[in-house]
């Protein structure tokens, strides 16, 4: 079967439709370390501190769920391990890492994707992207509630948002590890809408079928 990743900015809806899709598609999920992750609110408190052990805190997680993602051959991943640079990236050009910390980390992660050339499969075979408007990133953020992420807890974050949304766009277009697709995740309110859930199914199962990853005849398998 598949790995498939999803990608996508803070709040975009990226560990919800990991749930959704690997109940769907009847595969396994791997989510990214947020709710036991030590250093997030550490992070988020004092960010020019803490941004590169933050960084190479996600780079070892990450790298953990992708070896065992990428073994099982069938899975949905929450958030891709090359979105981790995208934010150390922009995270140094606002001036929270040294030169000496941004060479480090790029020569780290690059001898640890070096070291997946072992692996069955290196690359997810569909990344799907959740393309978000800052408005509805801002009222997932605040919806979902994590205290450290409101705009309350740190104005700044305003910028820093908005920033993220910049970065992105050209990320996602020169991105070509795997075929890729985007969801609407203004338009689709796959959390609360039953018809817009099964839209966003549709869409992502017509796009596995025409890569032929899925049979043409491929029916969910909805007891799990
Ligand atoms: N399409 C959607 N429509 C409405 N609400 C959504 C949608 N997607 C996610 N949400 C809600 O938005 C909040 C954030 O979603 P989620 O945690 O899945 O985002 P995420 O992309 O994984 O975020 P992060 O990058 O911070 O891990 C949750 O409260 C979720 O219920
Ligand atoms: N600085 C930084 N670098 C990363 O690679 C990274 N990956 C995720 N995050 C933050 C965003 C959400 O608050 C929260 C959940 O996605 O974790 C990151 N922050």
């Amino acid at each position: 079967m598949t790995v498939i990743v999803l990608s996508g900015p803070i709040g975009a809806g990226k560990s919800s439709l990991t749930g959704i899709l690997s109940k769907y598609l009847g595969t396994n999920p791997f989510y990214e370390s947020v709710d036991d992750n030590p250093v997030l609110p550490l992070f988020y408190e004092n960010p020019k501190k803490y941004a590169f052990l933050l960084q190479v805190y996600f780079l070892n997680t990450r790298f953990q769920s992708i070896k065992s993602a990428l073994t099982d051959d069938n899975n949905v991943l929450d958030r891709s391990i090359y979105e981790d640079a995208l934010f150390f990236q922009m995270n140094a050009d606002i001036g929270r890492a040294t030169k000496e910390e941004v060479d480090t980390y790029y020569e780290l992660l690059h001898n640890m994707m070096s070291e997946l050339d072992r692996m069955p499969k290196k690359n997810p075979d569909l990344l799907v992207h959740i393309d978000v408007s800052y408005d509805t990133m801002l009222k997932r953020i605040q919806k979902r509630g994590r205290n450290y992420e409101q705009l309350s807890y740190d104005p700044t974050l305003e910028d820093y948002y908005k920033r993220l949304l910049r970065y992105y766009k050209p990320w996602y277009e020169k991105y070509d590890y795997s075929p890729k697709m985007t969801i609407d995740g203004d338009k689709f309110d796959f959390m609360a809408s039953e018809e817009d859930r099964q839209e966003v199914l549709n869409q992502i199962v017509a796009k596995l079928k025409e890569m032929g990853k899925l049979d043409e005849n491929w029916k969910p398998n909805l007891v799990k």
